[in-house]
């Protein structure tokens, strides 16, 4: 029916009560159809809606399990927060790293007591954890590892934050991030800051820096200052680093406390052989020794790799053995058949298998020589 053929009458008289209702409620219900619609279609175009809804989940979850549900959050501390480790879920802790007890024991006298002990002197300005610390020294040494033991050490939470993060697209805009990430360790304190590869993240500032990354950076470093301001913070921002030599001589100066974490001399790599190989069943005439002496330059997560092939040759020999034993039952007939006797069992790793753990190391690290330049290491002064 068009417009003209209503009866002018319908037309003109005043609408009733109940017609003004209808009408209210069908807008009412049309305008949230479109809302969500254009919200649902919003949300569809965006390819990282997924990811942040992910990272919300995650966050919400992490918050709740280390008690800290009752924080109301931004949507960008909510994102940097599903990058939260609870010390209670850290593994690592000083019983698993071996060979680096001065530089634990100095860890525990200058970052470890302050945080714990904070109550015996609260309105001392020099009993405080320092803002700044960096683990330096060759990959595969334990940086990560005395990182993550520091936080279980001193109960702090503890934000593990690539390089990436915070210049990554999907999170959002990285001077958001950057101020959630200091708003959030605030908001959970104790709370350690990690940044891993802090060299690719505060690169040393060049004319290449682009203007964005540049900004960041500033903002980080004033953030980082701020954290100095009243004497109940307890954040501390923890780095470590392959490549002391590219990070920001400004970003350096804020971090007073430098740990030096080198390659294992033979005593420290015969001590990570030991804890590393704890718990497995050894041959008696095992000689760590030896290994430690002809490991020189290897890293602990050499060491690691090394026995975990040694381990696995003996599992190689039982399969083997299995076959062969298969085999033969297959041959004989059942009544001659002696049974598993001791079969089901796997031997020791012997000595033998260590050495062969390392002629196999030496091969990959001869080939991968061949293919990567070699990183000198720097001091840092
Ligand atoms: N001192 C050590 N004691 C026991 N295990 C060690 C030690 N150093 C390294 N490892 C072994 O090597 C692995 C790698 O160590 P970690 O990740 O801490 O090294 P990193 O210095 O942080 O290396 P990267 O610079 O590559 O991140 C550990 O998971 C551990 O198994």
């Amino acid at each position: 029916m068009l417009l003209k053929d209503l009866p002018r009458d319908a037309l003109l008289r005043p609408l009733s009560r109940n017609e003004v209702i209808g009408m209210l409620v069908r807008l009412s219900i049309f305008g949230a159809a479109t809302y969500y619609s254009i919200k649902w279609v919003v949300e569809a175009m965006d390819p990282t809606s997924k990811q942040k809804s992910q990272a919300k989940k995650r966050a919400e979850e992490l918050m709740r399990r280390i008690g800290l549900e009752g924080i109301t959050l931004t949507e960008y501390e909510m994102n940097i927060a599903s990058l939260l480790v609870d010390p209670q879920t850290i593994r690592v802790s000083w019983r698993d790293i071996a060979g680096l007890d001065e530089i634990i024991n100095e860890l525990q006298d200058t970052v470890i007591l302050p945080f714990q002990k904070r109550h015996l002197l609260p309105d001392s300005k020099l009993f405080q954890p320092p803002k700044g610390v960096l683990l330096f020294g060759p990959p595969g040494c334990g940086k990560t590892m005395i990182a993550k033991a520091t936080a279980k050490a001193s109960g702090c939470k503890f934000i593990n934050l690539q390089a990436s993060t915070l210049t990554d697209m999907w999170y959002g805009e990285s001077q958001k991030l950057t101020a959630a990430v200091f708003s959030l360790a605030i908001k959970i304190q104790p709370c350690i800051i990690f940044i891993d590869e802090i060299e690719s993240f505060l690169r040393n500032r060049s004319s290449l820096d682009h203007e964005a990354t540049a900004m960041m950076k500033a903002q980080f470093m004033s953030l980082w200052d701020g954290l100095d301001t009243t004497l109940t913070t307890q954040v501390m921002v923890m780095g470590a680093t392959n490549r002391p030599q590219d990070v920001d001589p400004a970003i350096l100066r804020r971090m007073p406390a430098t740990f030096h974490v080198g390659l294992p001399n033979a005593k420290q790599r015969e001590d990570i052989l030991r804890l590393i190989l704890a718990g497995e069943n050894l041959s008696n005439a095992i000689n760590l020794r030896e290994i430690a002496e002809k490991t020189n330059g290897y890293s602990g997560s050499d060491l690691r790799e090394l026995c975990r092939d040694a381990a696995m040759y003996r599992v190689r020999d039982f399969v083997r053995k299995e076959q062969i034993r298969q085999i033969a039952q297959q041959l004989q007939s059942y009544e001659e058949e002696e049974g598993p006797v001791n079969e089901d069992r796997l031997r020791p790793v012997t000595q033998l298998d260590l050495l062969f753990g390392l002629d196999k190391m030496k091969e990959s690290k001869q080939a991968t020589a061949a293919i990567l330049p070699v990183v000198a290491e720097v001091p840092l002064d």
